[in-house]
Protein backbone atom coordinates (compact mmCIF):
# COMPACT_ATOMS: atom_id res chain seq x y z
CA UNK A 1 0.00 0.00 0.00
CA UNK A 2 0.96 3.65 -0.78
CA UNK A 3 1.63 5.92 2.36
CA UNK A 4 -1.05 7.07 4.54
CA UNK A 5 -0.60 10.13 3.53
CA UNK A 6 -0.88 9.93 0.03
CA UNK A 7 -4.16 7.02 -0.44
CA UNK A 8 -7.44 7.83 0.55
CA UNK A 9 -8.30 4.46 0.98
CA UNK A 10 -6.59 3.24 4.18
CA UNK A 11 -4.96 0.16 5.37
CA UNK A 12 -7.76 -1.24 8.63
CA UNK A 13 -5.07 -1.20 10.96
CA UNK A 14 -3.71 2.71 10.25
CA UNK A 15 -3.15 4.96 12.49
CA UNK A 16 -0.35 7.55 11.65
CA UNK A 17 -0.05 11.03 12.51
CA UNK A 18 -0.28 12.81 8.85
CA UNK A 19 1.30 16.74 9.32
CA UNK A 20 -0.09 17.70 6.04
CA UNK A 21 -3.54 17.56 5.08
CA UNK A 22 -1.88 18.43 1.11
CA UNK A 23 -3.58 15.68 -1.23
CA UNK A 24 -0.28 14.30 -2.88
CA UNK A 25 -2.56 11.64 -4.94
CA UNK A 26 -2.15 11.99 -8.39
CA UNK A 27 -0.19 15.68 -7.81
CA UNK A 28 1.63 15.94 -10.74
CA UNK A 29 -1.85 16.46 -12.92
CA UNK A 30 -3.96 18.51 -10.42
CA UNK A 31 -3.96 22.43 -10.12
CA UNK A 32 -3.70 22.85 -6.68
CA UNK A 33 -3.05 26.20 -4.74
CA UNK A 34 0.72 26.00 -4.11
CA UNK A 35 1.31 28.24 -0.70
CA UNK A 36 2.73 26.40 2.41
CA UNK A 37 -0.44 25.67 5.14
CA UNK A 38 0.89 26.43 8.36
CA UNK A 39 -1.99 28.08 10.60
CA UNK A 40 -4.46 26.10 12.12
CA UNK A 41 -7.26 24.70 11.04
CA UNK A 42 -11.13 25.36 12.32
CA UNK A 43 -13.81 22.99 10.95
CA UNK A 44 -17.13 24.84 12.25
CA UNK A 45 -20.41 22.58 11.21
CA UNK A 46 -23.42 25.08 11.44
CA UNK A 47 -26.20 22.90 12.06
CA UNK A 48 -24.39 21.27 14.65
CA UNK A 49 -27.67 20.15 16.30
CA UNK A 50 -28.85 18.60 12.95
CA UNK A 51 -29.66 14.82 11.23
CA UNK A 52 -26.62 15.37 8.55
CA UNK A 53 -24.45 16.64 11.28
CA UNK A 54 -24.98 13.81 13.97
CA UNK A 55 -24.64 10.82 11.39
CA UNK A 56 -22.43 11.85 8.62
CA UNK A 57 -20.46 15.24 9.24
CA UNK A 58 -19.02 14.88 12.59
CA UNK A 59 -18.22 10.99 12.06
CA UNK A 60 -16.28 11.70 9.20
CA UNK A 61 -14.29 14.36 10.94
CA UNK A 62 -13.49 11.50 13.67
CA UNK A 63 -12.41 9.18 10.75
CA UNK A 64 -10.34 11.85 9.53
CA UNK A 65 -8.72 12.69 12.96
CA UNK A 66 -8.86 8.85 13.66
CA UNK A 67 -6.43 8.14 11.00
CA UNK A 68 -4.12 11.29 11.48
CA UNK A 69 -5.59 13.95 9.06
CA UNK A 70 -6.36 15.92 11.63
CA UNK A 71 -3.50 16.35 13.94
CA UNK A 72 -5.24 18.07 17.30
CA UNK A 73 -2.11 20.85 17.42
CA UNK A 74 -3.54 22.34 14.56
CA UNK A 75 -7.97 21.82 14.24
CA UNK A 76 -10.75 22.79 16.37
CA UNK A 77 -13.62 22.13 15.37
CA UNK A 78 -16.47 24.08 16.70
CA UNK A 79 -20.72 23.07 16.33
CA UNK A 80 -23.01 26.30 15.67
CA UNK A 81 -26.51 26.27 16.05
CA UNK A 82 -29.33 28.01 17.84
CA UNK A 83 -30.47 25.23 20.19
CA UNK A 84 -29.11 25.83 23.68
CA UNK A 85 -27.03 23.40 24.74
CA UNK A 86 -23.19 22.73 26.31
CA UNK A 87 -20.44 21.50 25.07
CA UNK A 88 -20.68 17.97 26.60
CA UNK A 89 -24.34 18.24 25.46
CA UNK A 90 -23.16 18.04 21.86
CA UNK A 91 -20.69 15.51 22.21
CA UNK A 92 -22.83 13.58 24.13
CA UNK A 93 -25.42 13.56 21.57
CA UNK A 94 -22.81 12.50 18.65
CA UNK A 95 -20.82 10.40 21.01
CA UNK A 96 -22.77 7.11 19.65
CA UNK A 97 -22.57 7.79 16.20
CA UNK A 98 -18.27 7.67 16.24
CA UNK A 99 -17.98 4.66 15.01
CA UNK A 100 -14.71 3.03 14.07
CA UNK A 101 -13.68 -0.93 12.62
CA UNK A 102 -11.28 -3.52 14.27
CA UNK A 103 -9.93 -1.44 17.09
CA UNK A 104 -9.97 -2.02 20.80
CA UNK A 105 -13.02 -0.66 22.49
CA UNK A 106 -10.19 0.94 25.03
CA UNK A 107 -8.41 2.36 22.04
CA UNK A 108 -11.77 3.06 20.44
CA UNK A 109 -13.16 5.02 23.59
CA UNK A 110 -9.51 7.17 23.79
CA UNK A 111 -9.58 8.17 20.61
CA UNK A 112 -13.60 9.64 20.90
CA UNK A 113 -12.72 11.37 23.87
CA UNK A 114 -9.73 12.99 22.57
CA UNK A 115 -11.82 13.73 19.57
CA UNK A 116 -14.86 14.74 21.55
CA UNK A 117 -12.52 17.38 23.50
CA UNK A 118 -11.50 19.26 20.13
CA UNK A 119 -15.33 20.08 19.84
CA UNK A 120 -16.84 23.26 21.33
CA UNK A 121 -20.10 24.80 20.97
CA UNK A 122 -21.55 28.08 20.52
CA UNK A 123 -25.37 28.55 19.95
CA UNK A 124 -26.90 31.58 18.73
CA UNK A 125 -29.57 32.28 15.42
CA UNK A 126 -28.87 32.64 11.62
CA UNK A 127 -29.67 36.20 10.67
CA UNK A 128 -28.38 38.28 13.44
CA UNK A 129 -24.66 39.70 14.27
CA UNK A 130 -24.76 39.26 17.66
CA UNK A 131 -23.83 35.08 17.02
CA UNK A 132 -21.66 34.94 14.48
CA UNK A 133 -19.36 37.40 16.56
CA UNK A 134 -19.09 35.17 19.25
CA UNK A 135 -18.53 32.49 16.82
CA UNK A 136 -15.78 34.34 15.37
CA UNK A 137 -14.41 35.28 18.74
CA UNK A 138 -14.30 31.84 20.10
CA UNK A 139 -12.63 31.19 16.36
CA UNK A 140 -9.66 33.54 17.17
CA UNK A 141 -9.37 32.87 20.33
CA UNK A 142 -8.47 29.24 19.51
CA UNK A 143 -6.28 30.73 16.56
CA UNK A 144 -4.35 32.86 18.83
CA UNK A 145 -4.17 30.18 21.24
CA UNK A 146 -2.07 28.23 18.80
CA UNK A 147 0.38 30.89 17.73
CA UNK A 148 -1.16 30.92 14.07
CA UNK A 149 0.13 34.04 12.60
CA UNK A 150 -2.64 36.65 11.60
CA UNK A 151 -4.04 36.04 7.71
CA UNK A 152 -2.48 32.03 7.72
CA UNK A 153 -5.35 30.31 9.88
CA UNK A 154 -7.97 28.19 7.92
CA UNK A 155 -11.43 28.34 8.34
CA UNK A 156 -13.93 25.70 7.23
CA UNK A 157 -17.63 26.25 7.37
CA UNK A 158 -20.10 23.24 7.11
CA UNK A 159 -23.66 24.19 6.64
CA UNK A 160 -25.46 21.04 7.52
CA UNK A 161 -28.48 23.06 7.45
CA UNK A 162 -32.12 23.44 5.29
CA UNK A 163 -31.05 25.28 2.23
CA UNK A 164 -33.76 27.85 2.64
CA UNK A 165 -30.76 29.70 5.49
CA UNK A 166 -27.77 29.57 3.43
CA UNK A 167 -28.25 33.02 2.54
CA UNK A 168 -28.49 34.67 5.81
CA UNK A 169 -25.86 32.33 7.36
CA UNK A 170 -23.71 33.36 4.29
CA UNK A 171 -23.83 37.01 4.70
CA UNK A 172 -22.95 36.25 8.48
CA UNK A 173 -19.87 34.51 7.88
CA UNK A 174 -18.86 36.89 5.39
CA UNK A 175 -19.70 40.10 7.41
CA UNK A 176 -18.46 38.61 10.97
CA UNK A 177 -16.38 35.00 10.80
CA UNK A 178 -13.67 35.26 7.80
CA UNK A 179 -10.10 34.98 7.45
CA UNK A 180 -8.70 38.40 8.50
CA UNK A 181 -6.53 38.40 5.55
CA UNK A 182 -5.05 36.21 2.96
CA UNK A 183 -1.49 35.39 3.59
CA UNK A 184 -2.05 31.43 2.98
CA UNK A 185 -4.90 31.34 4.93
CA UNK A 186 -8.52 30.98 3.54
CA UNK A 187 -12.61 30.74 4.06
CA UNK A 188 -13.94 27.65 2.20
CA UNK A 189 -17.52 27.05 2.50
CA UNK A 190 -19.60 23.74 1.89
CA UNK A 191 -22.87 23.91 1.23
CA UNK A 192 -25.26 20.48 1.03
CA UNK A 193 -27.86 19.44 -1.93
CA UNK A 194 -29.93 20.28 -2.65
CA UNK A 195 -28.94 24.14 -4.63
CA UNK A 196 -32.28 25.46 -4.49
CA UNK A 197 -35.11 23.78 -6.34
CA UNK A 198 -35.34 24.83 -9.35
CA UNK A 199 -33.68 26.75 -12.53
CA UNK A 200 -34.46 30.22 -11.03
CA UNK A 201 -34.25 29.52 -7.26
CA UNK A 202 -30.62 27.74 -7.75
CA UNK A 203 -29.79 30.88 -10.18
CA UNK A 204 -30.75 33.19 -7.61
CA UNK A 205 -28.50 30.96 -4.66
CA UNK A 206 -25.88 30.79 -6.93
CA UNK A 207 -25.65 34.54 -7.53
CA UNK A 208 -26.57 35.40 -3.48
CA UNK A 209 -23.43 33.33 -2.97
CA UNK A 210 -21.30 34.16 -5.59
CA UNK A 211 -21.58 37.72 -4.12
CA UNK A 212 -19.88 36.92 -0.74
CA UNK A 213 -17.72 34.15 -1.93
CA UNK A 214 -15.36 33.42 -5.10
CA UNK A 215 -16.24 30.24 -6.88
CA UNK A 216 -13.07 28.56 -5.25
CA UNK A 217 -14.16 28.97 -1.87
CA UNK A 218 -17.97 27.27 -2.86
CA UNK A 219 -17.81 23.55 -2.13
CA UNK A 220 -21.02 22.13 -3.65
CA UNK A 221 -21.15 19.07 -2.17
CA UNK A 222 -22.74 16.18 -3.41
CA UNK A 223 -21.49 12.68 -1.37
CA UNK A 224 -22.16 11.01 -4.55
CA UNK A 225 -18.95 12.15 -5.93
CA UNK A 226 -16.97 10.71 -2.55
CA UNK A 227 -18.20 6.99 -2.97
CA UNK A 228 -15.16 5.11 -4.00
CA UNK A 229 -16.66 3.58 -7.23
CA UNK A 230 -17.74 6.91 -8.54
CA UNK A 231 -14.14 8.04 -8.05
CA UNK A 232 -13.49 4.95 -9.89
CA UNK A 233 -15.28 5.66 -13.00
CA UNK A 234 -12.80 7.92 -14.80
CA UNK A 235 -9.85 5.67 -14.19
CA UNK A 236 -12.01 2.51 -15.53
CA UNK A 237 -12.75 4.37 -18.63
CA UNK A 238 -9.56 6.15 -19.51
CA UNK A 239 -6.77 3.57 -18.03
CA UNK A 240 -7.87 0.70 -19.56
CA UNK A 241 -7.98 -0.28 -23.39
CA UNK A 242 -10.68 -2.70 -22.97
CA UNK A 243 -13.36 -0.11 -22.40
CA UNK A 244 -12.13 2.68 -24.88
CA UNK A 245 -13.40 1.04 -28.01
CA UNK A 246 -16.43 -0.17 -26.72
CA UNK A 247 -17.91 2.66 -25.26
CA UNK A 248 -20.39 4.38 -27.74
CA UNK A 249 -23.94 3.90 -29.43
CA UNK A 250 -22.29 1.29 -31.48
CA UNK A 251 -22.22 -1.09 -28.71
CA UNK A 252 -24.08 -0.23 -25.82
CA UNK A 253 -27.87 -0.94 -26.26
CA UNK A 254 -29.23 1.27 -23.03
CA UNK A 255 -27.37 2.09 -20.00
CA UNK A 256 -29.33 2.11 -16.26
CA UNK A 257 -28.35 4.34 -12.95
CA UNK A 258 -30.43 3.22 -10.14
CA UNK A 259 -30.55 4.14 -6.55
CA UNK A 260 -32.90 1.97 -4.60
CA UNK A 261 -33.46 2.15 -0.56
CA UNK A 262 -35.43 -0.12 1.30
CA UNK A 263 -36.71 2.44 3.57
CA UNK A 264 -38.97 5.04 3.60
CA UNK A 265 -38.61 9.20 4.73
CA UNK A 266 -38.17 8.13 7.92
CA UNK A 267 -38.32 11.42 10.05
CA UNK A 268 -37.55 13.52 7.39
CA UNK A 269 -40.91 13.77 5.67
CA UNK A 270 -41.08 17.45 6.06
CA UNK A 271 -37.70 17.87 4.21
CA UNK A 272 -38.83 14.90 1.66
CA UNK A 273 -42.21 16.07 0.81
CA UNK A 274 -41.30 19.14 -0.52
CA UNK A 275 -38.52 18.19 -2.66
CA UNK A 276 -39.26 14.98 -3.83
CA UNK A 277 -37.31 11.60 -5.09
CA UNK A 278 -36.04 13.85 -8.39
CA UNK A 279 -34.84 16.99 -6.30
CA UNK A 280 -33.01 14.61 -3.55
CA UNK A 281 -31.76 11.73 -5.77
CA UNK A 282 -31.84 12.10 -9.39
CA UNK A 283 -30.95 15.67 -10.26
CA UNK A 284 -27.62 15.57 -8.56
CA UNK A 285 -26.49 12.10 -7.31
CA UNK A 286 -27.57 10.09 -10.39
CA UNK A 287 -27.01 12.73 -12.86
CA UNK A 288 -23.28 13.32 -10.58
CA UNK A 289 -22.79 9.80 -12.17
CA UNK A 290 -24.00 9.94 -15.46
CA UNK A 291 -21.44 12.60 -16.48
CA UNK A 292 -19.06 10.58 -15.48
CA UNK A 293 -20.09 7.54 -17.44
CA UNK A 294 -20.80 10.12 -20.77
CA UNK A 295 -18.28 12.51 -20.64
CA UNK A 296 -15.69 12.62 -22.83
CA UNK A 297 -11.72 12.08 -21.90
CA UNK A 298 -10.78 15.05 -20.09
CA UNK A 299 -7.54 17.08 -21.29
CA UNK A 300 -6.12 16.28 -18.00
CA UNK A 301 -7.37 15.18 -14.68
CA UNK A 302 -6.95 18.73 -13.27
CA UNK A 303 -10.59 19.46 -11.55
CA UNK A 304 -11.36 22.38 -14.01
CA UNK A 305 -10.49 20.27 -17.15
CA UNK A 306 -12.89 17.55 -15.94
CA UNK A 307 -15.75 19.61 -14.70
CA UNK A 308 -15.90 21.24 -18.14
CA UNK A 309 -16.35 17.76 -19.81
CA UNK A 310 -19.11 17.08 -17.05
CA UNK A 311 -21.08 20.31 -17.75
CA UNK A 312 -20.44 19.43 -21.91
CA UNK A 313 -22.18 16.21 -21.34
CA UNK A 314 -25.14 18.41 -19.30
CA UNK A 315 -25.63 20.09 -21.79
CA UNK A 316 -26.02 17.97 -24.39
CA UNK A 317 -29.07 16.06 -22.67
CA UNK A 318 -32.19 16.75 -24.60
CA UNK A 319 -35.38 18.06 -23.42
CA UNK A 320 -37.01 14.83 -21.10
CA UNK A 321 -39.90 13.58 -23.02
CA UNK A 322 -42.82 13.09 -20.34
CA UNK A 323 -44.20 9.94 -22.29
CA UNK A 324 -40.64 8.51 -20.85
CA UNK A 325 -40.88 9.52 -17.01
CA UNK A 326 -42.76 6.88 -14.70
CA UNK A 327 -43.69 8.78 -11.03
CA UNK A 328 -44.85 6.73 -8.03
CA UNK A 329 -45.95 7.29 -4.35
CA UNK A 330 -45.72 4.56 -1.84
CA UNK A 331 -48.66 3.61 -0.28
CA UNK A 332 -48.21 4.84 3.01
CA UNK A 333 -46.24 8.06 2.30
CA UNK A 334 -48.69 10.41 3.73
CA UNK A 335 -49.15 9.18 6.97
CA UNK A 336 -46.53 10.99 7.96
CA UNK A 337 -48.24 13.95 10.07
CA UNK A 338 -45.63 16.20 8.64
CA UNK A 339 -46.58 14.95 4.87
CA UNK A 340 -49.48 16.80 3.50
CA UNK A 341 -52.36 14.83 3.26
CA UNK A 342 -52.51 15.24 -0.22
CA UNK A 343 -49.36 14.99 -1.57
CA UNK A 344 -48.44 15.02 -4.91
CA UNK A 345 -44.53 14.49 -4.16
CA UNK A 346 -43.04 11.05 -6.15
CA UNK A 347 -41.09 9.08 -3.89
CA UNK A 348 -40.10 6.81 -7.00
CA UNK A 349 -39.15 8.23 -10.60
CA UNK A 350 -37.64 6.41 -13.62
CA UNK A 351 -36.77 9.21 -16.12
CA UNK A 352 -35.13 8.68 -19.30
CA UNK A 353 -32.68 10.93 -20.76
CA UNK A 354 -31.17 10.88 -24.43
CA UNK A 355 -27.60 12.25 -24.99
CA UNK A 356 -27.83 14.33 -28.10
CA UNK A 357 -23.87 14.05 -29.32
CA UNK A 358 -21.63 11.38 -31.76
CA UNK A 359 -20.78 8.76 -28.81
CA UNK A 360 -24.27 8.79 -27.30
CA UNK A 361 -27.64 9.63 -29.75
CA UNK A 362 -29.77 7.01 -29.73
CA UNK A 363 -28.87 5.19 -26.51
CA UNK A 364 -31.10 5.97 -23.72
CA UNK A 365 -29.95 6.68 -20.04
CA UNK A 366 -32.43 5.17 -17.31
CA UNK A 367 -32.27 7.02 -14.45
CA UNK A 368 -34.05 5.26 -11.67
CA UNK A 369 -34.82 6.04 -7.82
CA UNK A 370 -36.93 4.99 -5.40
CA UNK A 371 -37.29 4.94 -1.51
CA UNK A 372 -39.31 1.91 0.19
CA UNK A 373 -38.37 -0.52 -2.22
CA UNK A 374 -37.44 -4.29 -1.70
CA UNK A 375 -33.92 -3.96 -1.77
CA UNK A 376 -31.42 -1.23 -0.99
CA UNK A 377 -28.75 -0.68 -3.68
CA UNK A 378 -26.65 1.77 -6.37
CA UNK A 379 -25.51 0.39 -9.18
CA UNK A 380 -24.53 1.72 -12.90
CA UNK A 381 -26.03 -1.67 -15.31
CA UNK A 382 -24.53 -0.76 -19.15
CA UNK A 383 -25.96 -3.49 -21.67
CA UNK A 384 -24.67 -4.03 -24.65
CA UNK A 385 -26.41 -4.87 -28.04
CA UNK A 386 -26.88 -8.66 -29.02
CA UNK A 387 -23.97 -10.21 -30.68
CA UNK A 388 -24.28 -9.87 -34.56
CA UNK A 389 -24.63 -13.52 -36.11
CA UNK A 390 -25.18 -15.64 -32.95
CA UNK A 391 -24.00 -18.43 -34.16
CA UNK A 392 -24.22 -20.45 -30.87
CA UNK A 393 -27.91 -19.22 -30.33
CA UNK A 394 -27.33 -17.61 -26.89
CA UNK A 395 -29.58 -14.28 -27.45
CA UNK A 396 -32.15 -15.98 -24.83
CA UNK A 397 -29.79 -16.35 -22.17
CA UNK A 398 -29.13 -12.63 -22.59
CA UNK A 399 -27.00 -9.88 -23.58
CA UNK A 400 -23.61 -8.74 -21.98
CA UNK A 401 -23.36 -6.38 -19.34
CA UNK A 402 -20.99 -4.46 -17.21
CA UNK A 403 -22.47 -3.46 -13.73
CA UNK A 404 -20.69 -1.30 -11.25
CA UNK A 405 -22.10 -1.89 -7.95
CA UNK A 406 -21.55 1.20 -6.13
CA UNK A 407 -22.88 0.02 -2.39
CA UNK A 408 -23.54 -2.08 -0.84
CA UNK A 409 -20.70 -4.76 -1.57
CA UNK A 410 -19.15 -2.73 -3.84
CA UNK A 411 -17.93 -4.15 -7.14
CA UNK A 412 -17.58 -4.52 -10.55
CA UNK A 413 -18.45 -7.67 -12.90
CA UNK A 414 -19.31 -8.28 -16.18
CA UNK A 415 -22.11 -10.49 -17.59
CA UNK A 416 -20.80 -12.81 -20.67
CA UNK A 417 -21.68 -15.68 -22.47
CA UNK A 418 -19.41 -18.59 -21.85
CA UNK A 419 -19.55 -22.60 -22.47
CA UNK A 420 -21.23 -24.69 -20.07
CA UNK A 421 -18.53 -26.62 -18.34
CA UNK A 422 -19.04 -30.41 -19.71
CA UNK A 423 -19.23 -32.41 -22.07
CA UNK A 424 -21.85 -30.82 -24.08
CA UNK A 425 -21.74 -27.48 -26.04
CA UNK A 426 -24.49 -25.52 -24.93
CA UNK A 427 -23.25 -21.99 -23.43
CA UNK A 428 -24.21 -20.27 -20.12
CA UNK A 429 -24.32 -16.27 -18.45
CA UNK A 430 -21.61 -15.90 -16.32
CA UNK A 431 -19.60 -13.66 -14.57
CA UNK A 432 -16.21 -11.90 -14.34
CA UNK A 433 -16.11 -10.47 -10.95
CA UNK A 434 -14.00 -7.91 -9.06
CA UNK A 435 -15.54 -8.02 -6.01
CA UNK A 436 -13.49 -4.97 -3.52
CA UNK A 437 -14.12 -6.85 0.01
CA UNK A 438 -12.69 -10.01 -1.46
CA UNK A 439 -10.06 -8.54 -3.60
CA UNK A 440 -9.17 -5.48 -1.03
CA UNK A 441 -8.88 -7.35 1.94
CA UNK A 442 -6.73 -5.09 4.11
CA UNK A 443 -8.63 -1.50 3.23
CA UNK A 444 -11.27 -0.51 4.32
CA UNK A 445 -13.39 1.89 2.15
CA UNK A 446 -13.65 5.44 3.33
CA UNK A 447 -17.15 7.13 3.51
CA UNK A 448 -18.24 9.41 1.16
CA UNK A 449 -18.11 12.47 3.25
CA UNK A 450 -14.75 11.47 4.52
CA UNK A 451 -12.85 11.76 1.36
CA UNK A 452 -15.08 15.00 0.62
CA UNK A 453 -14.18 17.00 3.92
CA UNK A 454 -10.74 15.92 2.96
CA UNK A 455 -11.11 16.84 -0.34
CA UNK A 456 -12.01 20.74 0.74
CA UNK A 457 -9.62 20.79 3.28
CA UNK A 458 -7.04 20.31 0.42
CA UNK A 459 -8.95 22.58 -1.70
CA UNK A 460 -9.47 19.98 -4.46
CA UNK A 461 -12.73 21.38 -6.09
CA UNK A 462 -12.72 17.93 -8.59
CA UNK A 463 -15.82 16.12 -6.86
CA UNK A 464 -17.69 19.34 -6.23
CA UNK A 465 -20.48 20.85 -8.37
CA UNK A 466 -19.48 23.17 -10.26
CA UNK A 467 -21.68 26.66 -10.70
CA UNK A 468 -22.20 25.84 -14.29
CA UNK A 469 -22.49 22.13 -13.74
CA UNK A 470 -25.42 23.25 -11.09
CA UNK A 471 -27.26 25.27 -14.04
CA UNK A 472 -27.09 23.27 -16.90
CA UNK A 473 -28.61 19.88 -14.50
CA UNK A 474 -31.02 22.12 -13.16
CA UNK A 475 -32.25 23.09 -16.94
CA UNK A 476 -32.51 19.38 -17.86
CA UNK A 477 -35.06 18.50 -15.17
CA UNK A 478 -36.96 22.10 -14.23
CA UNK A 479 -39.75 21.76 -17.05
CA UNK A 480 -40.82 18.08 -15.62
CA UNK A 481 -40.26 19.40 -11.83
CA UNK A 482 -42.91 22.13 -12.73
CA UNK A 483 -45.22 19.93 -14.20
CA UNK A 484 -45.29 17.68 -10.98
CA UNK A 485 -45.58 20.59 -8.60
CA UNK A 486 -48.48 21.83 -10.92
CA UNK A 487 -50.30 18.80 -10.76
CA UNK A 488 -49.92 18.16 -14.22
CA UNK A 489 -47.96 14.20 -13.68
CA UNK A 490 -49.27 12.20 -11.04
CA UNK A 491 -47.52 10.06 -9.58
CA UNK A 492 -48.96 6.38 -9.41
CA UNK A 493 -49.08 4.18 -5.90
CA UNK A 494 -46.80 1.06 -5.13
CA UNK A 495 -46.62 -1.43 -2.38
CA UNK A 496 -43.89 -0.53 0.29
CA UNK A 497 -41.52 -3.38 0.02
CA UNK A 498 -42.07 -4.00 -3.91
CA UNK A 499 -40.04 -2.93 -6.85
CA UNK A 500 -42.01 0.14 -7.66
CA UNK A 501 -44.79 0.77 -10.18
CA UNK A 502 -44.85 -1.94 -13.27
CA UNK A 503 -44.86 1.09 -15.17
CA UNK A 504 -41.79 1.75 -15.04
CA UNK A 505 -40.63 -2.18 -15.89
CA UNK A 506 -42.85 -1.47 -18.89
CA UNK A 507 -40.99 1.96 -19.45
CA UNK A 508 -37.56 0.03 -19.24
CA UNK A 509 -38.53 -2.71 -21.84
CA UNK A 510 -39.72 0.11 -24.52
CA UNK A 511 -36.02 1.52 -23.85
CA UNK A 512 -34.60 -1.57 -25.23
CA UNK A 513 -33.49 -2.86 -21.76
CA UNK A 514 -33.65 -6.76 -21.99
CA UNK A 515 -34.22 -8.35 -19.09
CA UNK A 516 -31.69 -11.28 -18.22
CA UNK A 517 -34.18 -14.19 -16.90
CA UNK A 518 -32.39 -16.95 -14.53
CA UNK A 519 -29.32 -15.34 -13.96
CA UNK A 520 -28.33 -14.04 -10.74
CA UNK A 521 -25.21 -12.50 -9.40
CA UNK A 522 -24.45 -13.46 -6.19
CA UNK A 523 -21.86 -11.29 -4.07
CA UNK A 524 -19.04 -13.55 -3.07
CA UNK A 525 -18.36 -14.03 0.81
CA UNK A 526 -15.28 -14.79 2.18
N1 LIG B 1 -29.87 14.20 6.82
C1 LIG B 1 -29.35 13.60 5.75
O1 LIG B 1 -29.22 12.38 5.68
C2 LIG B 1 -28.93 14.42 4.58
C3 LIG B 1 -29.07 15.80 4.58
N2 LIG B 1 -28.62 16.52 3.51
C4 LIG B 1 -28.73 17.98 3.51
O2 LIG B 1 -28.03 18.50 4.61
C5 LIG B 1 -28.66 19.66 5.12
C6 LIG B 1 -28.99 19.45 6.59
O3 LIG B 1 -29.85 18.32 6.69
P1 LIG B 1 -30.39 17.77 8.07
O4 LIG B 1 -29.31 17.74 9.08
O5 LIG B 1 -31.12 16.55 7.78
O6 LIG B 1 -31.42 18.91 8.47
P2 LIG B 1 -32.12 19.21 9.85
O7 LIG B 1 -33.57 19.40 9.58
O8 LIG B 1 -31.73 18.25 10.92
O9 LIG B 1 -31.55 20.66 10.18
C7 LIG B 1 -30.24 20.90 10.68
C8 LIG B 1 -30.32 21.97 11.74
O10 LIG B 1 -30.75 23.19 11.14
C9 LIG B 1 -31.60 23.90 12.01
N3 LIG B 1 -32.90 24.09 11.33
C10 LIG B 1 -33.79 23.17 10.96
N4 LIG B 1 -34.83 23.72 10.33
C11 LIG B 1 -34.58 25.04 10.29
C12 LIG B 1 -35.27 26.16 9.77
N5 LIG B 1 -36.44 26.02 9.14
N6 LIG B 1 -34.73 27.37 9.90
C13 LIG B 1 -33.54 27.51 10.51
N7 LIG B 1 -32.86 26.49 11.03
C14 LIG B 1 -33.35 25.28 10.92
C15 LIG B 1 -31.77 23.05 13.24
O11 LIG B 1 -30.86 23.54 14.20
P3 LIG B 1 -31.25 24.60 15.32
O12 LIG B 1 -32.71 24.67 15.45
O13 LIG B 1 -30.56 24.08 16.55
O14 LIG B 1 -30.62 25.84 14.85
C16 LIG B 1 -31.33 21.68 12.83
O15 LIG B 1 -30.77 20.95 13.87
C17 LIG B 1 -29.88 19.87 4.24
O16 LIG B 1 -29.53 20.75 3.23
C18 LIG B 1 -30.14 18.49 3.68
O17 LIG B 1 -30.80 18.53 2.45
C19 LIG B 1 -28.00 15.93 2.44
C20 LIG B 1 -27.82 14.58 2.38
C21 LIG B 1 -28.30 13.71 3.43
O1 LIG C 1 -28.69 12.65 -0.29
C1 LIG C 1 -29.35 11.72 0.12
O2 LIG C 1 -28.79 10.50 0.14
C2 LIG C 1 -29.31 9.49 0.99
C3 LIG C 1 -28.70 8.18 0.49
O3 LIG C 1 -27.32 8.22 0.60
P1 LIG C 1 -26.50 6.85 0.54
O4 LIG C 1 -25.09 7.29 0.56
O5 LIG C 1 -26.90 6.05 1.74
O6 LIG C 1 -26.88 6.16 -0.71
C4 LIG C 1 -30.81 9.44 0.93
O7 LIG C 1 -31.29 8.54 1.90
C5 LIG C 1 -31.35 10.83 1.25
O8 LIG C 1 -32.76 10.83 1.05
C6 LIG C 1 -30.77 11.87 0.34
O9 LIG C 1 -31.11 13.17 0.83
Amino acid sequence: MESGRTSSIVSKDSFTERSSLRSESFSEGRDLESFPETGCLSIIVLGASGDLAKKKTFPALFNLYRQGFLPSEEVHIFGYARTKISDDDLRERIRGYLTEAKETSSGHSKHVSKFLQLIKYVSGSYTDGEGFQLLDKEISEHEISKNSQEGTSRRLFYLALPPSVYPSVCKMIRSYCMNKSDLGGWTRIVVEKPFGKDLNSAEKLSSHLGELFDEPQLYRIDHYLGKELVQNLLVLRFANRFFLPLWNRDNISNIQIVFREDFGTEGRGGYFDEYGIIRDIIQNHLLQVLCLVAMEKPVSIKPEHIRDEKVKVLQSVLPISFDEVVLGQYEGYTDDPTVSSDSNTPTFATVVLHIHNERWEGVPFILKAGKALNSRKAEIRVQFKDVPGDIFKCKKQGRNEFVIRLQPSEAMYMKLTVKKPGLDMSTIQSELDLSYSQRYQDIIIPEAYERLILDTIRGDQQHFVRRDELRAAWEIFTPLLHAIDDGGLKPVPYKPGSRGPAEADELLAKSGYVQTHGYVWIPPTL
